[in-house]
């Protein structure tokens, strides 16, 4: 149905602007919005596969109304009420009350159909000749990979081509086939979860007892570097001398920046560390460093004072665990030659992702027999922040002459439109070797690009998609919802809180109301409605541009004036005049927030008290991949679907209490739709994937787009291989959605996928 009532009002979707189809659907949920031929309340549908309506959750008051709707017709033609909505007065045609609709075609579209990627080259199904090996089935290309054992061996598999299948065949081979002592073999994952799932794989095929298979050293760099430094100094390297935590680092960052008279407040610190692990990752001592502007001259100094203290303290990083390893294998011939004695044989997973001291200490390692396998898919590299580099790939050859290289190029996962989609993706990018995945089978299903609003919009179709779906006998774990950061997946983590989808969010990952900024922002709207929210004026205090020390002379001039905390900024002595007429202004305001709406009072936060200054200050600090006014933008889209202040800030307190929760939870439920960022997705699969936000600015990066600008094409290929690396995570289904705004801005489609709609 086309047709409702909400609040005396009527609703026409053909005229309802599409930015008002949120706040509709929100409170149809609510019971507020009524069908117009029965009155009864209705829903509004706001899904992918079919247009916007409204509906009735029970079918037959919805099939009985939806042809009463035909057949009236004539009665509720939109014209008509347009009509009736307005008087005449002085010449002028005022309306008759403020209608939700409005009477000019909205300018954003109504609807849009979603569309399907256009895929160019047919599939042409080239049957793989498939043999077994120790039961598991292969193609010649995978054959040839387990069984190739000595010598260097580079395996270039594309994604879904059986990388871990190989992987885990190659190892057995070795251990069943060849016999070869399963102490001298040395397996390298790159994440844990990794490690253990090779583990298991090879653990359920083998003949091996438990005691022989022990003798496997399967781990990633971190953990069985770490284990060799234990071994030569269990007391140095004891792990309660670890800095397991940022925020242990960033205090050492801190007491550096205090003496150089940094502003702590101010300097982003996490970046900070981003970049001195970078160094420490890519062998940059500090002395070695040549710092390229006035950010890195600054970290450069922290870093020299971290590295200090880390050394005075007898501390070390997780970095240090693999850069002190390859100094002591490098400085002692005879420790390395020992080690080169037990492992004979190396294995190394996700190649694309090694960083120079991991590369380095393989290469060590395995100088003797030069028996090194690496596995991995240039068009895959997406950690370069922290020092990986597909040069290694690229330069394989230059580096070990005699190796054998083998391309894994069937995608046994997924269907060929999506491969297809990937490749005409990946395949732009100038830095890789030229490859084309084939896809094994062919389905109906297209990838399919739809059009929300924007990131609220986003989040419910994809919610109620999924709901459908479930409806129709899927299960919540196929589905997996992937973002470009932290904060993009913001709304959908809200949409689930609020459904009944069993759903799962990465542990660690703190809300999007505890980021910096954000508090800053609801700092001002919550002494708005309580003066006297302590946690709050200390949140305030830094937007404000006052010392921290403050706080106290704060508290104590509201108990000798008698008023609120906010009333005894006014009373704080000794401040330049400058400060005591901005006070003035700002805080008579802030307790008239609470009567604006909440997007609103956000806009006057940023223009009329002082927020906009302090963000800006905040940007020249280097911190290019999350800008704090993003956050501010992101607020706002959440802000517009509340009318008042203290219903808003219901909201951000349940969301910021939600997400506590789960990450403090003991027991963790790792079943139901996942959502996580596309870097987190890699590996995995799914038979259905959604890609949030689709468009430039998101994915591609603003940071990347900034950086091409200015002539360095590198993020901007990385941020490819991240689409590419999500489109390929998807077994059938992949949807990609391009949101019409994006932070409160038009935004437009991708540019990666432009030759693709
Ligand atoms: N020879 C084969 N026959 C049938 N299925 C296969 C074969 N090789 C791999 N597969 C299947 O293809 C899918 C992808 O394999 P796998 O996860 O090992 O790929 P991958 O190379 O590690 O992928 P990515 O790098 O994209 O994470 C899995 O479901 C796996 O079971």
């Amino acid at each position: 149905m086309k047709f409702a009532i909400m609040d005396n009002r009527e609703l026409d979707l053909s005229q309802l602007p599409r930015e008002e189809y949120q706040t509709v659907y929100e409170l149809s949920l609510t019971d507020r919005v009524l069908c117009k031929i029965c009155s009864q309340p209705v829903k509004l549908y706001l899904g992918i596969s079919n247009e916007p309506s409204f509906y009735h959750p029970n079918h037959k008051e919805n099939e009985r109304c939806q042809q009463g709707e035909h057949s009236h017709s004539h009665i509720i033609s939109p014209i008509e009420d347009v009509e009736e909505a307005y008087i005449e007065r002085n010449g002028f045609r005022i309306p008759k009350s403020r209608a939700i609709s409005t009477l000019e075609r909205p300018k954003t579209p109504i609807w849009q159909q979603p569309t399907p990627l256009k895929v160019h080259s047919p599939f042409t199904y080239q049957q793989n000749h498939l043999s077994s090996v120790l039961g598991i089935s292969l193609d010649a290309p995978q054959k040839q990979a387990v069984m190739t054992i000595s010598g260097p061996l580079l395996i270039l598999a594309g994604a879904g081509s059986g990388k871990t299948r190989v992987l885990t065949t190659r190892a057995l081979y070795m251990l069943e086939e060849q016999k070869i002592d399963a102490k001298s073999i040395m397996l390298v994952t790159f994440t844990a979860k990794a490690a253990r799932e090779m583990n298991e794989r090879i653990k359920a095929n083998t003949t091996l007892n438990q005691v022989q298979l022990n003798q496997l050293l399967i781990g990633t760099f971190h953990s069985i570097f770490y284990k060799i430094l234990l071994h030569h100094d269990r007391n140095r390297w004891n792990s309660s001398h670890l800095l397991k935590w940022d925020w242990q680092k960033e205090n050492y960052l801190k007491q550096a920046a205090r003496e150089l008279g940094l502003d702590e407040k101010e300097f982003p610190f996490d970046q900070a560390l981003q970049q001195i692990g970078y160094w420490k990752n890519t062998l940059y001592t500090p002395e070695d460093v040549k710092p390229s502007d006035s950010f890195e001259e600054t970290v450069l100094s922290l870093y020299k004072y971290y590295e200090q203290q880390k050394l005075q303290h007898g501390q070390f990083d997780f970095d240090d665990m693999l850069i002190k390893c390859y100094e002591l294998l490098h400085d002692n011939p005879s420790i390395l030659e020992a080690y080169q004695q037990r492992f004979h044989y190396f294995l190394i997973d996700e190649f694309q992702d090694i960083n120079p001291v991991q590369y380095k200490l393989m290469k060590l390692l395995s100088s003797h027999t030069k028996n090194l396998c690496a596995v991995g898919d240039d068009d895959q590299t997406i950690y370069s922040f922290r020092g990986s580099t597909p040069s290694f790939i690229l330069s394989f050859k230059d580096e070990f002459p005699n190796a054998t290289i083998i391309h894994l190029s069937s995608n046994y996962r997924s269907d060929h439109h999506i491969v297809s989609s990937a490749n005409a993706v990946i395949s732009k990018n100038k830095q890789r070797l030229p490859k084309q995945m084939v896809a094994q089978y062919e389905s109906s299903y297209r990838p399919t690009c739809f059009f929300p609003y924007d990131e609220e919009e986003e989040a419910t179709m994809i919610v109620n998609d999924i709901k459908e779906k479930i409806a129709e006998g899927a299960t919540p774990n196929e589905f997996a919802i992937l973002y470009r950061t932290h904060t993009g997946g913001r709304a959908i983590f809200e949409r689930f809180v609020q459904s009944s989808i069993p759903f799962v969010i990465e542990r660690e990952q703190s809300s999007f109301y505890e980021r910096k900024m954000v508090r800053g922002v609801l700092a001002y709207l919550q002494l708005s409605i309580n003066p006297d929210h302590t946690a709050a004026l200390t949140e305030l205090i830094r937007p404000l541009f006052l010392k921290q020390s403050i706080l106290n002379d704060v508290k104590a001039l509201s108990i000798l004036h008698d008023c609120s905390l906010v009333e005894a900024l006014l009373f704080i002595q000794g401040l330049p005049s400058f400060q005591i007429s901005k006070l003035k202004k700002i805080v008579p305001r802030i307790s008239q927030l609470k009567k604006e709406k909440p997007v609103t009072a956000i806009q006057i936060i940023e223009k009329e008290l002082g927020f906009h200054d302090y963000l800006k200050k905040q940007g020249n600090e280097g911190n290019a991949i999350e800008k704090g006014s993003d956050d501010v933008n992101d607020l706002k889209v959440v802000a517009k679907k509340f009318s008042t202040v203290s219903e808003f800030l219901q909201h951000t307190d349940h969301m910021t209490l939600t997400q506590r929760a789960l990450k403090e939870q003991k027991t963790y439920n790792w079943s139901g739709v996942q959502l996580m960022t596309v870097h987190r997705s890699k590996g995995l699969e799914y038979k259905y994937v959604y890609i949030l936000g689709a468009v430039d600015g998101s994915l591609p990066h603003d940071f990347a787009l900034e950086s091409a600008r200015k002539g360095n094409n590198e993020f901007l290929e990385e941020e490819r291989r991240l689409l590419y690396v999500a489109m390929t995570r998807a077994r059938e289904h992949l949807f990609l959605s391009i949101p019409s705004y994006r932070r409160g801005r038009k935004a437009s489609p991708s540019r990666f996928l432009k030759p693709l709609l």
